[in-house]
Formats: structure tokens, C-alpha cells, sequence
């Protein structure tokens, strides 16, 4: 099975995401994950990118479309992946359909978690919060300044996508205001009449 996880930031896709790997036993390909791991490593790419990273914009096509690439291909990912934070924009999602078709592979669904705005900010300073409680590292990107300019990359350059998937006749969407749970129930119904179409 393999799908992709789209919403705004704080939307809740990495929790889902976690949630599907549990149920399924297919991995995540969480593109921040991936280059947060790239950042801490200090490799060319992670050099890169982290400046844009910590002010909240969007990392190049190239940079992230050669990971996903990479990282699609390895074993754990043939039986199928999540991902989630990618594609972030039109052309990353036409790669995409590039990459799997030379692999003989496609989507079988794109899972969009429709949440309110103003339900956002307040989700990532909770975020923050518990994290800190917990005793945690807070990701750098995680202040007011850079999640306002995280938002207004969404709206610019990821929300057209909700028409790009429509017209393929791929999206589905779910009411990402609803409690976890019953957000986790609403994905499971819709993976199970994707596989079975
Ligand atoms: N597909 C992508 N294209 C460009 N940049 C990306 C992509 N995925 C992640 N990034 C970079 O990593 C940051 C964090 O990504 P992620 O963990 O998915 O954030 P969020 O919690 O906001 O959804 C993004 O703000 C961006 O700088």
C-alpha cells in the first residue's frame, strides 16, 4: 500500500502516520524527519538545508526528490510507504509519479487532513509544551515566526495540491478536527476501499 499523508503543519499527519506504520507494517517516509536526521549528521545536504529548515521554508525540489528517491528504493519500502511532508509542491508530486513509475509502481490513495487555521498555532504550542515537560529537544522551526511562515508555504505552495490529486482522481479527505481516534478510524476506512478498488 502506498499513500500519502497531506495537511497543513500540525495537522496531525506524523501521528497518523505512526499509527498506519503500527496497523500495516509499512514504514514512514517523513521528509522533515529524513532531513532533520541530515542536519544532525552534518552532511552536504543537511548543511543545506537547515537554515531554510529553522526559518520554515521549503527545502529545494531537488534536494528533497533525490531523498525520496533514495529512500523509496530501499527494501523495507517495496511492500509499500507513508508518506508524509512530501510532496510539498506540484512539481515534487510529479517527480513522484515519475519515481514510482519507473519502479512499475502508483498511489494507491492521498489522504487529505482538512484542519481549521486558527486550531493550528495553538496545536504546535502544545506541541512545544509537552515536549518540554517531557524533557525534549524543541525542533528549531517550532516558534510563532517560523510556523507563520510555515503556514504561508502551505497555502502557496502545498494546498495546490488538493486540486492536483482531485484531478487524478486520488484524493480523499478527513476531518482532521475530529478527535485522534476517530481521525485514525475515518484513514482505516479509506485504505481499506482504496486497496480493495
Ligand atoms: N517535501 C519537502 N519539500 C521541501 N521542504 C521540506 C519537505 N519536507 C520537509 N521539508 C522541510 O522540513 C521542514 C519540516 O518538515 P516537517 O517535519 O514535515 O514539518 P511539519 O511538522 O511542519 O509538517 C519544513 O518546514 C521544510 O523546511
Amino acid at each position: 500500500m502506498r499513500l500519502i499523508l497531506l495537511g497543513p503543519p500540525g495537522a496531525g499527519k506524523g501521528t497518523q502516520a505512526q499509527r498506519l506504520v503500527e496497523k500495516h507494517g509499512i514504514p514512514q517516509l517523513s521528509t522533515g524527519d529524513m532531513l532533520r536526521a541530515a542536519v544532525k549528521a552534518g552532511t552536504e545536504v543537511g548543511k543545506r538545508a537547515k537554515a531554510i529548515m529553522d526559518a520554515g521554508g521549503l527545502v529545494s525540489d531537488e534536494i528533497v526528490n533525490q531523498i525520496v528517491s533514495d529512500r523509496v528504493g530501499e527494501p523495507d519500502a517495496a511492500r509499500g510507504f507513508i508518506l508524509d511532508g512530501f510532496p510539498r509542491t506540484v512539481p515534487q508530486a510529479e517527480a513522484l509519479t515519475r519515481i514510482l513509475a519507473g519502479k512499475g509502481q502508483e498511489l494507491d490513495a492521498v489522504i487529505e487532513l482538512k484542519v481549521d487555521e486558527n486550531a493550528l498555532l495553538k496545536r504546535m504550542e502544545k506541541r512545544v509544551a509537552d515536549t518540554k515537560a517531557a524533557g525534549g529537544q524543541v525542533r528549531a522551526d517550532d516558534n510563532p515566526e517560523s510556523f507563520k511562515k510555515r503556514l504561508d508555504e502551505y497555502r502557496e505552495k502545498t494546498a495546490p495540491l488538493s486540486k492536483y490529486y482531485a484531478g487524478t482522481g486520488q484524493l480523499k479527505t478527513v476531518d482532521g478536527m475530529a478527535d485522534m481516534d476517530t481521525v485514525t478510524a475515518e484513514i482505516e476506512k479509506l485504505v481499506a476501499a482504496a486497496v480493495n478498488a
